[in-house]
């Protein structure tokens, strides 16, 4: 009976669901559920209690403005009043965007909460922080709509931020796995805005398809060389793929354009299991991406949510950002076995256009050799001239490409992957093994410690091209792969490392072994006759906090 009564009523109101779907068609990843999970995740992983939550607001006509025209804005306060018929006319003028009576007053609070963040990060109220927010932004443009985004939420904190906070340079780091081609038109003459976007491309078939998401868009007038993309020409990148881009690309070029301001497109559909980057970086890689921009910017890094479509690994992804955040260690990286042909192909390709705008680069050259088992290291080198080299790539690529071809027919089923491991916050972050007459500072603790596994002696890397050559291209790399279980760093008076850089680099360091650091400090103590050293021994663990030089 029952049975009978819910075939009817389907049978009625099947056509009316036909019709309204094709009238009013429903956008089938971008869902509300991307939001709800995550913040479910946050609240079981008692991630949430640990942060504050920062009320939202809509923003203002003027905030919109600051990036969009008054036209587009005027369309789109229209929208909660059209018919079905005119939000369907509407919506097919822009690509891939899904128009509902509701979404205006949605994207003002998405936007809205961006700003919130800026707020809350640049007045010091809280140091750093993630809005997660729906719609998304990054694809926004001036006057249209696209790619599931109505305004560029990002791209309006960054203006919002250089006009009420007077913030000189802002670096905006991409990492969803689309083209942000919003936020790179809306700064590409602009020199005080930095734009970083890795993005699926496959040589212009992946949506949107853009002939200026390729690496050679480097930006325009004033602009030229700060915007930076990182074409993916194929699927399956790894956590190896996304660490070398970090420290052979991005980090060097931060470093010297020392921005104010971080601002992450947090998008999560590069990780693995998502419907759209078809990515193989498994959700901890986030808490390393997270990890090494911390340490820019005086810690102020404010990221907004983008894409991100796996309702499983967007809600890990989002916890292992928020844990690092908050300062907790980053988890041993999984399985690094170094980038592949065609990410070094593109690493290759972005340096060789980017050298002659940023010094970091000019430096550095790179022969990336065609063998299968690739280091996260890059062997500096003169960078491979004859064709020799090209073929010998274009021959590993194709084996790489039989090779993939097969691994796909077998694991064509769902992805699976690993639960993240757990992170453990340590009660006391920092401890001192000091001379018993001085004194410890408030919120270390003395302890003995015993292991050394990784011992680093640097000389003279005190200006930025050589910390970012010295540490950037070659330590950070070394160290990620060598996966130690502690790092010990010495520091003698006449090691010539600046304050600064000395700070950069245990901050740096910590993503490596869980966080667990040693510094060996050798200060000499002026004594009447002479003067003795005296070393100071510091454990960090998992402590980003600030460390002074005692
Ligand atoms: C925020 C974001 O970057 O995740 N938006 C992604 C939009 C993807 C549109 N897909 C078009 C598919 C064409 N058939
Ligand atoms: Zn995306």
């Amino acid at each position: 009976k029952n049975n009978n009564f819910y075939h009817n009523v389907f049978a009625f109101s099947a056509p009316i669901l036909l019709c309204l779907y094709y009238f009013f068609p429903v956008c089938k990843i971008e869902v509300p559920e991307r939001l709800t999970v995550s913040h479910e995740a946050l609240i079981k992983t008692g991630l949430a209690d640990r942060c504050i939550s920062v009320p939202v607001r809509e923003a203002t006509d003027a905030d919109i403005l600051l990036v969009h025209s008054e036209e587009y804005l005027e369309a789109v306060k229209k929208t909660p009043y059209m018919t079905l018929e005119d939000l369907q006319e509407f919506t097919l003028q822009y690509g891939d965007v899904y128009f509902h009576p509701n979404i205006y007053h949605c994207a003002k609070l998405a936007a809205g909460a961006a700003l919130q963040l800026v707020d809350s990060v640049m007045t010091g109220k809280v140091r750093n922080g993630m809005a997660l927010v729906r719609p998304p932004g990054h694809h926004s443009m001036r006057s249209a709509a696209s790619g599931f985004c109505v305004f560029n939420n990002v791209a309006i904190a960054a203006q919002y931020a250089k006009q009420q906070y007077g913030v000189k340079r802002v670096l905006i780091v991409d990492w969803d796995v689309h083209h942000g081609q919003g936020v790179q038109y809306c700064f590409e003459d602009d020199p005080s805005v930095l734009y970083f976007s890795w993005h699926r491309y496959e040589h212009q078939k992946f949506w949107p398809q853009l002939k200026e998401s390729d690496y050679n868009s480097v930006g325009k007038e004033k602009g030229a060389g700060f915007n930076i993309n990182v074409p993916w020409n194929k699927v399956g990148m790894k956590n190896s793929d996304y660490l070398s881009v970090f420290c052979h690309i991005l980090l060097p070029v931060a470093y010297e354009f020392s921005p104010d301001l971080v601002l992450v497109c947090a998008g999560f559909d590069s990780a693995i299991g998502d419907p759209e980057g078809e990515m193989c970086a498994s959700p901890d890689i986030f808490a390393h991406l997270t990890h090494l921009l911390m340490n820019l910017a005086g810690g102020k890094l404010c990221a907004v949510l983008e894409g991100g479509y796996n309702l499983t690994s967007l809600p890990q992804s989002v916890c292992q950002t928020v844990q690092t955040l908050l300062g907790d260690p980053a988890p041993r990286p999984a399985n690094l076995d170094g980038p592949c042909e065609s990410a070094l192909e593109s690493l290759h390709c972005v340096r060789s256009a980017h050298r002659q705008y940023w010094s970091c680069l000019k430096h550095m050259t790179f022969i990336f050799t065609a063998s299968s088992n690739n280091s996260l290291l890059l062997s500096p080198a003169e960078l491979p001239t004859s064709d020799v080299t090209t073929k010998r790539i274009k021959l590993a690529e194709e084996e790489e490409d039989k090779l993939k071809k097969v691994e796909e027919e077998k694991n064509a089923e769902e992805e699976v992957w690993p639960e993240p491991p757990k992170r453990v916050a340590p009660a006391v972050r920092t401890a001192l093994v000091l001379p018993n007459d001085v004194a410890c500072p408030d919120g270390c603790k003395h302890v003995n410690t015993s292991q050394v596994c990784l011992l680093v002696l640097l000389q003279g890397c005190s200006d930025v091209s050589g910390f970012a050559q010295a540490v950037l291209g070659l330590l950070l790399p070394l160290g990620y792969e060598y996966d130690p279980s502690l790092v010990l760093l010495a520091r003698t008076p006449d090691s010539g490392l600046c304050d600064s850089v000395w700070q950069q680099l245990t901050g740096l360091l910590q993503g490596i072994a869980q966080g667990h650091t040693l510094v060996l400090m050798q200060v000499r103590r002026r004594r009447r006759g002479g003067s003795i050293s005296v070393y100071l021994l510091l454990h960090f663990w998992g402590g980003l906090d600030r460390w002074q030089v005692f």
